[in-house]
């Protein structure tokens, strides 16, 4: 079985397309294999933050279909930083700068970005469909068929949230520095990722978002299936959309958003369709770390004695660019 290690800001991924299977996998393999792989101590050089599963669409016009794995084995609707590395792979395959990916509710489109530095290629995905809807987001709070900018005494007597499903679902708050870098986030999202708590029963990604000045914002994530990443690409396009409805003053619809992370940054822009429907364009790097081999017996086995696993280089580059950003030198 061939996979290829990627990241888009450090969230990173083993993109598994179905023909490079040595056999068909079960809907349990598939989910066995992501706890087996990403596995941060005993996976497959390092683990992974989940599997992009890469399989032919059904759909016209569509060039493949993604599905996405959480490391705990947890199927998950989207992936931002995982889609921008899925359609980089399937720009390469079939020779196309321009065109569509199934996922779980919708086709979504992406497109070749400019790199973002030498080396550091970069891809534009749309990320939609957006809902408030309690019901698309699996929330119950009582009395509330949505939640924007509003307390959940459950959680914290200071914070308010804003609950969005695009269409993953998201809760998120905006902190000052020290919340943000504090301990709050941890305690909050481990509790609501539970499986127990009646809030969120399905669990949450849980975002905790820092304005550091006009256009410019902060995401720190600890997602649902997974728990603390480098970055979650749908909890930051979803952090944009929230920035934009609540701090108008500071960005427009259409406006370019860089959002920073912890493993890197990513630009955004936040768009209304004619129907009212928000969707959001992500820009990122879609950068590839290794090819790997593995016997698919071993790997459902978490044996990872025998691999093959070779380099691209890219990710020095990655590096680079990411040091580039710490110091400022890059917005
Ligand atoms: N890292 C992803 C989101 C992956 C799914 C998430 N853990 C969920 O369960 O919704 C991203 O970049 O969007």
């Amino acid at each position: 079985m061939k996979m290829l290690k990627v990241h888009g800001s450090n969230n990173d991924f083993f993109i598994l397309d179905g023909k490079n299977l040595d056999k068909q996998l079960t809907e349990a393999e598939l989910s066995i294999l992501a706890r087996k792989v990403c596995d941060r101590k005993v996976g497959l050089h390092g683990g992974a933050d989940g599997i992009l599963f890469v399989t032919a669409s059904g759909h016209t016009g569509v060039v493949g279909k993604m599905r996405v794995i959480n490391a705990d084995g947890s199927e998950a609707s989207m992936c931002g930083n995982g889609i921008r590395t899925v359609a980089r792979y399937l720009s390469e395959r079939e020779h196309a700068a321009y065109f569509k990916i199934e996922t779980m509710y919708a086709d979504l489109e992406v497109k070749k970005a400019t790199p973002f530095a030498p080396d550091v290629q970069a891809f534009d995905a749309e990320i939609s469909p957006v809902s408030f809807d309690a019901v698309d987001l699996k929330m119950h709070l009582a009395g509330k068929t949505k939640l924007v900018n509003d307390y959940i005494p459950e959680l914290s007597e200071t914070l308010k949230f804003s609950a969005v499903a695009v269409p993953n679902p998201h809760l998120i708050a905006f902190v000052s520095h020290d919340v943000l870098t504090g301990p709050e986030l941890g305690r909050i999202a481990a509790y609501l990722n539970n499986g127990q708590n009646l809030l969120f029963p399905d669990g949450v990604n849980v975002s905790f978002v820092e304005i550091q000045k006009p256009r410019q914002i902060f995401v720190r994530t600890y997602e649902r299936g997974v728990g603390y990443t480098n970055a979650c690409g749908t909890a930051m396009s979803a952090s944009s959309l929230m920035y934009a409805l609540l701090y108008p003053e500071q960005v427009k619809l259409e406006d370019l958003i860089s959002v920073f992370n912890p493993g890197g940054m990513v630009k955004t822009r936040v768009h209304q369709r004619t129907n009212g429907a928000y969707w959001m364009s992500l820009i990122g790097n879609a950068t590839f770390v290794a090819t790997v081999e593995v016997a698919q017996s071993a790997a459902l086995e978490g044996d990872f004695k025998d691999i093959s696993w070779k380099e691209t280089g890219e990710q020095a580059a990655y590096e680079d660019f990411a040091t580039a950003i710490s110091k400022g030198e890059q917005e």
